[in-house]
């Protein structure tokens, strides 16, 4: 079992290439924070070539941000060939529980068993089926309160389950474990969880689903916290977060940020 150290060292020794199809407000920060990780990102969407693409990245992320029924098509397309090929993919549902199309996208896309779902509490709490308060791409409940549901989820859909906030949470169904640090002004910012998304995607590509899942959010957290100690708000905290997720190595990477949970 890798440390997230570990898991650094060989996520950027392979710079894998990670296919991300995820949304206009994400697109550019996410192939910054995917650079800067030490990743290659390509965003490929369409379904005239998204499941081409697939058959040559080492990762797929798929994130339901800014839907429409053809951006639904790239991404069944892609995950059909990842599946085929072994490769990991990660689904990201954004605002999943908003509307008639997002829940039925989200629905089809777990059927498809993502590696690793990655969302805000209220977004894993619905795909549990749960009541939750989330207003639209921003969640409403504490992380806390989706852990039972990430648990179900996982149990239920064999994939690796993050739920992210001010302490992340992680489980398979059977291994649990808490991620602490980051900063406040990572939820001020927009697609930090998008991009996060997407570096489980380059973990992916490198490491066991958990591990993958583990160091990225490691890495999210140690990235969180040096940028915030440079910015003076949430404008100035972008540069700083693409400059400290490219500064921080394996020894910035403390195990102590994770607890069995
Ligand atoms: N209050 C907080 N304190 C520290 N880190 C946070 C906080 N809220 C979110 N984060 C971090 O921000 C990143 C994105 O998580 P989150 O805001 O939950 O995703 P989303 O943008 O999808 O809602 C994660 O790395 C998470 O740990
Ligand atoms: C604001 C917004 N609207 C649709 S997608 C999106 C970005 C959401 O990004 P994140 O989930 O990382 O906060
Ligand atoms: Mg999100």
């Amino acid at each position: 079992m890798p440390t997230p150290s570990e898991s650094l060292v060989a996520m950027r020794d392979a710079a894998p290439l990670v296919q991300c199809i995820t949304n206009f407000v994400a697109m550019n920060f996410a192939a910054n924070a995917l650079l800067a990780a030490g990743a290659a990102p390509a965003m490929v969407h369409d379904p005239e070539e998204s499941g081409e693409f697939a058959a040559v990245a080492r990762a797929v992320t798929v994130n339901i941000g800014t839907l429409s029924p053809r951006w639904l098509a790239g991404m069944s397309e892609a995950v059909a060939v990842a599946q085929k090929a072994g490769t990991p993919w990660v689904l990201d549902p954004v605002a999943c529980f908003a509307t008639t199309l997002r829940r039925e996208g989200t629905g089809k896309l777990l059927q498809m068993q993502p590696t690793i779902v990655r969302g805000n509490a209220s977004e894993i709490m619905a795909i549990a089926g749960e009541d939750s308060s989330g207003q639209g791409v921003d969640a409403g409940d504490p992380v806390a309160a989706a852990e039972a549901g990430a648990r179900k989820v996982a149990e239920a859909s064999g994939s690796v389950v993050a739920v992210t906030g001010e302490v992340d949470y992680v489980t398979d169904g059977t291994r649990a474990v808490r991620i602490a640090g980051g900063s406040a002004l990572m939820p001020r910012v927009t697609a930090t969880g998008c991009s996060l998304t997407t570096v489980c995607g380059a973990y992916a590509a490198v490491v066991e689903p958990f591990d993958a899942t583990v160091a990225a959010l490691v890495h999210f957290a140690a990235a969180g916290e040096l940028a915030a100690d440079k910015a003076e708000g949430p404008g100035s905290f972008i540069p700083a977060f693409l400059d400290a997720l490219a500064a921080v190595g394996p020894d910035t990477l403390n195990e102590d940020r994770v607890s069995v949970a």
